[in-house]
C-alpha cells in the first residue's frame, strides 16, 4: 500500500470555500484533509487567554513602530465571526475547522508529529498547502512553515488577475497604476473563472481532533472579542463577518437594478449603505473573493436590458485593480519592505531607513498633535468626524481616508506611518498592501511620482458634506452650528456661541483657510494647497506652513481626487 498523503489546508486571509485556490489544490490528491486555522499571537491580541491555554504568556499584539493594538475591538469581532463562519460551512459539508491559538509554524509542527500518531500514519505524507502573501511578517511565516513540513503557497486567490497571466515579470512591475491597469485590462481574459465550491472534502484523519482538544472551547474565542457587541447604530458597516454575509452584500450590490450602476456617481459618498461597495471587510479576511465580484459584476451586466455594463460598473472593477496593484507591487518593486520604510520608495538604495540624498520629507513625531489627530480634535470638523467615525465603527469612506490621511502627512508633517499604523489598529478592512500603499502614495513616498500632492480640506468638505449632516453625525458638540459655520465652528466660536468641548480653534493653517473662505464666501474656490516638496519645504508645527499654492498645475480639487485614483 502506498503511503497515506495528508493534506493540512492553512486558511490565512482566504476564510471562504468558494472560489479558494488553496482548498482546490489542497483536496486534488489527498487522501485525508485538516482544514486548519490559527489565531496568532503577534496578530490578534491573545492575552485574554493568558493562562488558560499551553502558549505560555503572551503579550499584546502591537503594530511595528508605534505599538498600537494590532485589532481593535470591531477588527477583532470580525474576523473572529469570519473564521465561526467558515467553521460551520465546513461543518456543512461534514468536514470540519480546527481553530487553533498559536504562532502558525508552531501549531503545525505540533499538528505534524500529532498526525503521524495516527493509525497507521507514521509514514504518511503530511503536507501543508496556504495561500501565499505578500508581505514582510506574512513571508516571514511562509519561511517559518517551510522549514517545519512540506509547503505548497498558493496563488491567485487574493487578487483580480492571477499572478501567473500578468503579463510582466513581479519586479517589471509598472510603478505607475495607470500603466498597470493598462497592461492588465489588455489580457484576454483578464480574470479567470471561478474555482467550484467544494460540496465534500476528503475526510479527517481520525485522531486530527484530539489535536489540543483543550483549545476548541467555544469560550477561548468569546473572550478574545465581545460577539455580542452590537455596531453603532451610525455604522456604515453593519455587516456580520463570513462568506454567508458577504455573499449577501454582493447580491444585494450586484443586481441590474442595484447600487452597482450608480457607483460612480455614489462611491464618494461618506455615509450610507450604498454609495459605495463595502467589499473592503469581506476581500480583507477572504470571505469574498475579487473574482467573485467581478463575476457578479459581469453577471448582473448581463442581466440588464439591454444586456451590458456602464461606467458605474466599470468603475467598480476599475478600483479593484487598484487592489491589485498594491499587491503586485509589494510582490515587485516595493518587496525588499520600502512599503514600510519611512521615505519609502524614495529611501536611500539598499539603505531602506537612510532618506535619498536631495529628498526633502522631514517627518515629526509629535505625539500631542498626533493624539488630537487619532482622537479627532483637531478642531477641523472634516478630518475630527472621520477620525471618530474610524475608531467607533472600524470603518471609513475612501473619500475620508484621502482626506485625514492627506491632513497628517501634508499638512501636520507627521511621520505617515503613525497615521498607516493607527488605521491598521482600527480598520475592519484591514489590507496591509492596500493600506501602507495608499498612505505611501498619499505620503508622496510612493512609487507614483504624481502621488503626495495636498488637498484643500475646506473646499472637500464644502464638495462632500455641504450641509455637514455628516460632521454633525460625528461630532454631536456641533450639532447647534449652523451650515455656515460647521466647517469652521471657529467662526462660530467668535461669535461668542459655545462648542461645548471641541476645540474653539484649529489646530493648523487657520489663517490660510481664513484667506480661503474669504476669497470664496464661504463655499467652492478652486486653490489646491501646495505641499512645496522638493523645494523649500513644507510647514513645521502649529500655524506655519510650507510654500506652494497650486501643485503641479493642477487646477481644481476635483480633478487632482480623479489623479488620486487614476
Ligand atoms: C490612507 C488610506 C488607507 C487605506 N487603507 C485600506 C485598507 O487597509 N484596506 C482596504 O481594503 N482599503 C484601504 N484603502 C482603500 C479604500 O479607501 C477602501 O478600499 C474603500 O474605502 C473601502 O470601501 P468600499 O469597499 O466601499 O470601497 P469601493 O469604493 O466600493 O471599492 C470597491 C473595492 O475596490 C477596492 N479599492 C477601492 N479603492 C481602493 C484603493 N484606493 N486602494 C486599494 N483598493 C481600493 C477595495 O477592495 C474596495 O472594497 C485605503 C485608502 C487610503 C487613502
Amino acid at each position: 500500500m502506498p503511503p497515506r498523503t495528508i493534506r493540512i489546508a492553512l486558511f490565512r486571509n482566504d476564510l471562504r470555500l468558494a472560489d479558494n485556490p488553496m482548498l482546490h489544490a489542497a483536496v486534488n490528491g489527498a487522501d485525508e484533509l485538516v482544514p486548519l486555522y490559527c489565531f496568532d499571537p503577534r496578530q490578534l491580541d491573545l492575552t485574554p487567554l493568558n493562562g488558560r491555554l499551553e502558549l505560555g504568556k503572551v503579550d499584546p499584539a502591537r503594530t511595528w513602530h508605534y505599538k498600537f493594538p494590532r485589532n481593535q475591538n470591531m477588527k477583532a469581532k470580525f474576523l473572529v465571526e469570519s473564521v465561526l463562519d467558515l467553521q460551520k460551512d465546513l461543518r456543512g459539508i461534514r468536514s470540519d475547522l480546527l481553530v487553533r491559538f498559536g504562532a502558525p509554524d508552531v501549531v503545525v509542527s505540533k499538528l505534524v508529529k500529532h498526525l503521524r500518531t495516527g493509525q497507521g500514519a507514521q509514514d504518511a505524507n503530511v503536507e501543508l498547502f496556504c495561500q501565499r502573501e505578500q508581505t514582510y511578517e506574512e513571508t516571514k511565516v511562509e519561511e517559518a512553515l517551510r522549514k517545519t513540513v512540506h509547503l505548497t503557497l498558493t496563488d491567485g486567490g487574493s487578487t483580480l488577475v492571477h499572478p501567473e497571466d500578468a503579463p510582466f515579470k513581479p519586479s517589471y512591475c509598472p510603478a505607475v497604476f495607470t500603466s498597470f491597469r493598462k497592461k492588465v485590462e489588455g489580457l484576454r481574459p483578464m480574470v479567470r473563472d471561478l474555482l467550484p465550491t467544494p460540496s465534500s472534502l476528503p475526510p479527517l484523519p481520525s485522531n486530527a481532533k484530539d489535536f489540543l482538544k483543550s483549545q476548541d472551547d467555544p469560550s477561548l474565542l468569546e473572550s478574545l472579542a465581545d460577539l455580542k457587541a452590537s455596531s453603532d447604530e451610525r455604522s456604515t458597516i453593519p455587516y456580520a463577518g463570513g462568506s454567508s454575509s458577504a455573499l449577501e452584500r454582493l447580491n444585494h450590490y450586484c443586481t441590474p437594478s442595484g447600487p452597482l450602476f450608480t457607483y460612480k456617481k455614489t462611491r464618494n459618498a461618506l455615509s450610507g449603505r450604498d454609495g459605495s461597495s463595502h467589499f473592503s471587510p469581506f476581500l480583507s479576511v477572504g470571505a469574498l473573493s475579487a473574482r467573485q465580484i467581478f463575476w457578479a459584476v459581469r453577471a448582473a451586466e448581463d442581466k440588464r436590458d439591454p444586456p451590458g455594463g456602464n461606467e458605474d460598473s466599470y468603475w467598480l472593477i476599475f478600483e479593484l485593480l487598484w487592489r491589485d496593484y498594491w499587491k503586485f507591487l509589494a510582490r515587485g518593486p516595493m518587496d525588499d519592505d520600502r512599503m514600510f520604510a519611512l521615505y519609502g520608495m524614495q529611501s536611500a538604495p539598499g539603505k531602506k531607513h537612510e532618506r535619498e540624498k536631495g529628498k526633502v520629507h522631514e517627518w515629526k513625531q509629535d505625539e500631542e498633535m498626533f493624539e488630537n489627530w487619532k482622537s479627532g480634535t483637531t478642531g477641523v470638523p472634516f478630518v475630527d468626524a472621520n477620525m471618530r467615525e474610524l475608531v467607533t465603527t472600524g470603518y471609513m469612506s475612501n473619500r475620508g481616508r484621502q482626506n485625514v490621511a492627506n491632513f497628517l502627512t501634508g499638512q501636520m508633517c507627521m511621520d505617515w506611518r503613525m497615521g498607516a499604523e493607527w488605521f491598521e489598529s482600527c480598520l475592519v478592512d484591514h489590507d496591509v498592501c492596500s493600506n501602507y500603499g495608499n498612505w505611501t502614495y498619499v505620503a508622496g513616498v510612493g512609487t507614483d511620482p504624481r502621488a503626495g500632492r495636498n488637498f484643500n480640506i475646506m473646499k472637500q468638505a464644502n464638495d462632500y458634506d455641504a450641509d455637514g449632516d455628516y460632521v454633525k453625525l460625528w461630532l454631536p458638540e456641533l450639532k447647534d452650528v449652523p451650515r455656515e459655520h460647521v466647517h469652521h465652528p471657529w467662526t462660530w466660536a467668535e461669535a461668542g456661541e459655545k462648542l461645548g468641548n471641541y476645540p474653539s480653534e484649529p489646530i493648523l493653517h487657520r489663517q490660510e483657510w481664513e484667506k480661503f473662505l474669504k476669497n470664496t464666501k464661504g463655499g467652492g474656490g478652486e486653490r489646491t494647497r501646495g505641499g512645496g516638496r522638493g523645494r523649500g519645504g513644507r510647514g513645521r508645527g502649529r500655524g506655519r506652513r510650507g510654500r506652494g499654492g497650486r501643485v503641479g498645475g493642477t487646477k481644481n480639487p476635483r480633478e487632482l481626487n480623479e489623479q488620486m485614483q487614476e
